[in-house]
């Protein structure tokens, strides 16, 4: 069962160029999944078309199987967002803050404690919001979104600006989310490292087209078919005159010798000859591309 789905969705705004073109975005329902990509990609403009806080131009969203445009007071009343910056109260605590917001919801009132502790902030008593530190600021704003019990909570970049104690906490919250408490989350990042350690899922965005959506363990499998091996030598130039004479594809990058992946006879084989010719060889080993050079090869690609 899917919570989220888009069908061919373009967007452009009045100043001319595309800026989505042709997003399917999938998000199972239970899962969390990321939506990455660099400053500008277009995670915002998509989330913002999916939340209805811009006009649809082209393309369909549906939301828990029903269609966005026909159904918008259903189906927003399911979903908790924060998009940008978070939008709280300086003057009041958080527990008031929640209370404005939980007659807006016309939620009841039992929510507010049951959300203060859900995002750690059940201790924090008259202390005003603007006397909160960035990371407590943000977790209030989650816990503004978490008030109506959403089923799916959309976040747009929900780290930026945290320091790394308040990155590990936002993760730990939103995990425990996931895992207590069922929430399908839909989440958005620039950094890879920061999102790997959270998301079942992922998309990649990448100047308005998606360039990969899947299970994070899909795009880990690529790590496989990544694999290049790095060679030390005493005498790089000489070991590389050696290689390119054998049409190897070597190239000398940051003091190294980088070759395409080979199986363990050829590297043997390799290592005689440098050997043979009077080249010393200090290491010799495979290199698998962690996430974000994957990342960076999809961006690049
Ligand atoms: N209101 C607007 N008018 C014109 N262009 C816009 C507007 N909002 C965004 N854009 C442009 O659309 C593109 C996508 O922006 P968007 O904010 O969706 O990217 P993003 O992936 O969320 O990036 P960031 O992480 O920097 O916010 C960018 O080139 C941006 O300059």
């Amino acid at each position: 069962m899917l919570s989220l789905e888009t069908h061919n969705l373009s967007h452009r705004f009045s100043s001319g160029q595309d800026v989505l073109r042709n997003i399917n975005l999938t998000v199972e329902q239970g899962a969390i999944y990321g939506f990455l990509g660099p400053n500008g990609a277009g995670k915002t403009t998509t989330l913002r078309l999916i939340l209805g806080l811009l006009k649809r131009q082209e393309g369909s969203i549906t939301l828990f199987g029903k269609a966005f445009d026909k159904n918008r007071i259903d189906i927003l009343r399911r979903v908790g967002s924060l998009i940008e910056s978070p939008s709280v109260y300086g003057h009041l605590s958080a527990k008031e803050n929640l209370a404005v917001f939980q007659k807006v919801y016309q939620c009841p009132t039992a929510h507010i404690p049951h959300v203060l502790d859900l995002v750690g902030l059940g201790d924090t008593g008259r202390k005003r919001a603007s006397q909160f530190s960035l990371g407590m600021k943000q977790r209030l704003s989650i816990a503004l979104a978490l008030l109506p019990a959403p089923e799916l909570l959309i976040l747009d970049e929900p780290t930026n600006g945290l320091d790394p104690n308040g990155i590990i906490e936002m993760r730990e919250l939103l995990k425990r989310l996931n895992r207590e408490h069922g929430t399908t989350l839909l989440v958005s990042s620039h950094l890879l490292a920061e999102i790997e350690k959270l998301v079942t899922h992922l998309g990649i965005i990448h100047q308005g087209e998606l360039i990969f959506q899947g299970t994070l363990n899909a795009l880990k499998s690529k790590q496989q078919q990544t694999l290049h091996i790095v060679l030390e030598a005493g005498d790089p130039r000489a070991a590389m005159r050696l290689l390119l004479d054998d049409h190897m594809e070597a190239l000398y990058t940051d003091g190294h010798i980088r070759l395409p992946a080979m199986t363990k006879t050829e590297i043997a084989a390799m290592n005689r000859k440098l050997v043979s010719a009077g080249i010393e060889v200090y290491a010799i080993r495979p290199v698998k591309n962690d996430l974000e050079s994957i990342f960076i090869d999809l961006v690049n690609s």
